[in-house]
């Protein structure tokens, strides 16, 4: 199974209402995108417009006007992984990420049955000092990798949590050859997702269009 690790493409920008450029960057597998919203600084700190959903709309993002679910995440300790996780139809999940602290490693799987890049991997680097924003439309799984101690993460989702719909697969596949970022022993991370089946698992859990 091959990888595909980081590479940006050139960026491209869409402007908010209020003038500002969002900037848009495609990433190596069709679908994904990295979203970094400009932020204002003045001494006392900065602020940032993080959802707008018909400037989403506007940039392609066909659901970005129907987010259903926010979901927040508190990881005390560097080196906590999450996934690798995504819901099915009918509660197919669109993803917007970030990093509100500290910083993560993120990473997407694209599993379209029919897709050329079947099997491969994505991966940002998500901080509380570049504000971006990881799109992770259904039919990929995600995953993460706290980088530093007292994490937090955004997820906006776009449909609701179902766990009759979730399903989960093997964070170190050894199949899927995912570069994390800390070694498998050292990984600290749920029974759950500890007990992930492995990526043969992968049947018609979505298709390519
Ligand atoms: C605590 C909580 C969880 N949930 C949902 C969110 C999630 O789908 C499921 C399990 O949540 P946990 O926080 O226990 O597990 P967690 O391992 O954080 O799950 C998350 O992992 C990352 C990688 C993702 O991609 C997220 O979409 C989500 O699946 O339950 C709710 O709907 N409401 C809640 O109040």
């Amino acid at each position: 199974m091959g990888t595909q690790s980081f590479a940006r493409s050139r960026p491209d920008s869409d402007r908010t209402p209020a003038g500002h450029v969002l900037q848009v960057e495609t990433l190596p597998l069709e679908g994904l995108l990295l979203l970094t919203p400009p932020r204002l600084k003045e001494g006392r700190g900065c602020s940032s417009e993080t959802c707008n959903t018909a400037l989403l709309a506007r940039i392609g993002m066909a659901s970005g006007s129907a987010f259903a679910q926010d979901h927040y995440s508190l990881l005390r300790q560097r080196g906590m992984v999450r996934g690798l996780h995504a819901q099915v139809a009918p509660g197919a999940q669109g993803k917007l990420v970030r990093c509100t602290r500290g910083a993560i490693w993120d990473v997407a799987v694209d599993v379209r049955t029919g897709s050329p890049t079947f099997g491969q991997w994505v991966s940002v680097t998500l901080n509380d000092e570049n504000g971006s924003q990881f799109w992770i439309p259904p039919g990929f799984l995600h995953g993460f990798c706290t980088l530093t101690d007292h994490t937090e993460v955004h997820c906006q989702c776009t449909s609701p949590s179902d766990p009759t719909c979730a399903r989960s697969l093997r964070w170190n596949d050894a199949t899927l050859g995912i570069e994390w970022p800390v070694a498998d022993g050292q990984a600290i991370i749920s029974a759950h997702d500890a007990a992930a089946p492995p990526f043969s698992a992968v049947i018609d859990w979505f298709h390519y269009a």
